[in-house]
């Protein structure tokens, strides 16, 4: 350990840069040479630096380094103290970078491409390999968005954002957070769905830890193979239910890569803190069996004790190398395990289910918002779900619960306002023998209703949410009937990608004679009816598990507790303007995601700490001026 200009640099973080060191000096052929990299606010001298490295390299004693012709090495961008919450600007000025010459052009996280001034040229031994333009950050991506527009297939739009993720990172986020609408729909859902059907063929470079049975017994040292040691959110799946796209197996890694890109745009997480996970246990999905580029284990999922132990093994590994404040969100995992899961660790990791609680949280939020459109309160509503699986019961609880906290009814009688249909037709008590457990709350006293038209006609409900994986399953005769006795009915067509929507946009509006107030879970484009456009909300997870992580960040949360799902549902529906309500909306848009984030964290955060789960002490006065300056910034650092 060690101290320089105020900062003490600890055995690990040295060993972190040792590794980098290690790895860069395989790859350069140019030398190496220290550099200073300074953020915008930071003055370090030039001295310094040299100081940190000669005791990096004497305290680590691996022989590769003493094979560094360093005349120097810079930065420390690994280097964030124990208390940094996401991005480094308060903490140290200190950038480390890890190389020069042909490999910082190589390297993502510091390669600005022709953004680099000719004094970085000069002094990173750049010259002449870039041509001698010398161009802004700014003109960059619109440079990167001609080029990306002309690909016509979406397909194609993805390959190139991802080839960029790996070629300039921070080009990658400001070309996403600066065109966000345009952009969600390539790097998300629907696109994303057809990345990881072909995942196998388009794979091109490890994007995240891919962790299988043959791992088992070694998730602790394969934890290590990551390069970056600070991590604070993981997303994992096992790929059993991507979007509702079904089994894709080992594929299933465009989802947890997907989702962080989103946490770091939308929700201001430091790049290098998010860790994307696979978790292989095979696959029951016969194409990808069969599929001689399939690129996962080929065999049928291993299930029972032999799963429960994989994950056991991951969660305890998690804990180990990254501490207890590590967010662990599961995503697209089946019903089968999905809910086990979150009850199993909820009580003893920091864990988050985004198909169950994150998209809970968001519809919630768009019913929060659409009731400023129809009138009422939440308990004078009636739901309907055209699927009883996480996002379906998910929903209805949160629903439930809130219905519950606003009258003082009992959670076991507002749950009696929603009624659910499932592949055998609405969950009703005589059914109760033959549920699986997280669908029997919602057995409630009525016939046995098979289709959902008819469920329809008979519980005459105000909302309709589609949360199946079933696509066109709002037929005519549903859409219709919601619109005979709503003057405005409510109608969710939740599920992902845009194939498997309950309905589209154009059908919910036509067939309810523009009377709808619709959203979707992948997004639809504005629709023409009678002379009128109509633009609806996209309710998608996407608005809500951002902030709500960067909230759990900055208040060092230990547990997430159901309030702060409402809280965050709150700050969301708190951010539909009056111009978003005129024109029908009850979702913000999406290109004020960071401001929103921002007060979904803040108010997740103060949950924290009115619940006694917050370890970042003592709390900031202002969470939202906090958490903004939390959030991690795309600007290219200057290296002097
Ligand atoms: O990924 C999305 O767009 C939303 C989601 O979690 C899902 O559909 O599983
Ligand atoms: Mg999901």
């Amino acid at each position: 350990m060690f101290s320089l200009n105020g900062t003490t640099f600890t055995n690990n973080s040295l060993s972190g840069v040792s590794r980098c060191l290690t790895q860069s000096s395989r790859r350069v052929s140019a030398p190496m040479v220290v550099v200073a990299a300074v953020s915008s606010n930071g003055k370090p001298g030039d001295g310094s630096v040299s100081v940190l490295v000669e005791n990096a390299l004497t305290e680590s004693a691996a022989p590769v380094e003493k094979e560094v012709n360093s005349t120097v090495i810079g930065g420390v961008q690994d280097v964030y103290g124990e208390d940094s919450a996401t991005e480094d600007q308060s903490i140290t000025p200190w950038t480390l970078s890890v190389a020069s010459g042909f490999s910082l052009l190589r390297n993502p996280h510091y390669n600005k491409g022709l953004a680099f001034s000719e004094r970085e040229r000069d002094t990173h031994y750049l010259r002449g390999l870039l041509p001698p333009v010398v161009i802004s950050h700014d003109l960059q991506v619109k440079k990167m968005m001609n080029s990306i527009r002309k690909y016509e297939v979406p397909l194609q739009r993805y390959m190139a954002m991802m080839d960029l993720q790996e070629m300039n990172e921070r080009l990658f986020y400001k070309l996403l957070i600066d065109n966000v609408e345009e952009l969600l729909p390539i790097v998300y859902t629907p696109t994303v769905g057809q990345a990881c059907q072909k995942y196998g063929s388009i794979f091109r470079r490890p994007q995240g830890l891919f962790i299988s049975l043959k791992e088992k017994g070694k998730i602790h040292e394969v934890l290590k193979n990551w390069p970056e040691k600070k991590i604070q959110v993981i997303v994992v799946t096992d790929g059993e239910r991507i979007l509702g796209l079904g089994d894709l197996g080992c594929q299933g890694m465009g989802i947890p890569v997907g989702k962080l890109s989103l946490y770091t745009a939308l929700g201001g997480i430091r790049p290098s803190a998010c860790l994307p996970v696979t978790i292989d246990v095979g696959t029951n999905n016969e194409n990808l069996l069969n599929d001689e580029f399939y690129i996962g284990l080929r065999q049928r999922r291993a299930t029972g004790q032999e799963y429960a132990e994989l994950l056991d093994e991951f969660m305890y590994a998690v804990k180990q190398n990254y501490g207890e404040k590590v967010l662990i969100q599961f995503e697209d995992f089946a019903n089968h395990n999905a809910f086990d899961l979150l009850a199993k660790y909820g009580t003893s990791h920091l864990v988050f289910n985004d198909d169950i609680q994150g998209t809970a949280s968001v519809v919630l939020a768009g019913l929060m918002a659409a009731l400023n459109l129809v009138g009422g309160t939440l308990s004078e509503h009636t739901f309907l779900f055209l699927g009883a699986g996480e996002a379906g019961t998910g929903i209805a609880e949160l629903i439930a619960l809130e219905m519950s906290k606003q009258t003082g009814i009992p959670l076991e009688e507002t749950r009696k306002k929603i009624w659910m249909v499932d592949s055998k037709g609405l969950i009703v008590k005589s059914r109760m023998e033959m549920l699986q457990h997280f669908k029997r709350p919602w057995a409630h006293d009525h016939e046995p209703v098979q289709e959902l038209v008819n469920a329809v006609k008979s519980i005459k409900p105000t909302v309709l949410i589609g949360s199946s994986g079933a696509g066109r399953t709002f037929t005519k005769e549903v859409v219709q009937a919601m619109a005979t006795f709503n003057e405005k009915p409510i109608i969710f067509a939740l599920s992902n990608p845009t194939s498997q929507s309950e309905c589209t946009a154009e059908e919910a509006y036509s067939w309810s004679e523009g009377r709808a107030i619709f959203a979707s879970g992948s997004p639809f484009a504005p629709v023409e009816y009678n002379g009128k456009v109509y633009a609806s909300g996209q309710a998608n997870n996407a608005y809500i598990f951002p902030g709500f992580g960067l909230g759990l960040i900055i208040s060092g949360a230990i547990r997430v507790h159901d309030d702060m799902l409402l809280v965050a549902s709150e700050a969301l529906a708190e951010q539909v303007s009056q111009e978003n309500f005129e024109k029908g909306l009850i979702y913000p848009p999406f290109s004020n995601i960071r401001k929103i984030s921002a007060h979904i964290a803040a108010k997740v955060a103060a949950k924290a700490y009115e619940l006694g789960l917050a370890t970042r002490l003592p709390q900031p006065k202002d969470l939202v001026a906090y958490a903004e300056s939390c959030m991690y910034s795309p600007a290219y650092r200057s290296y002097r």
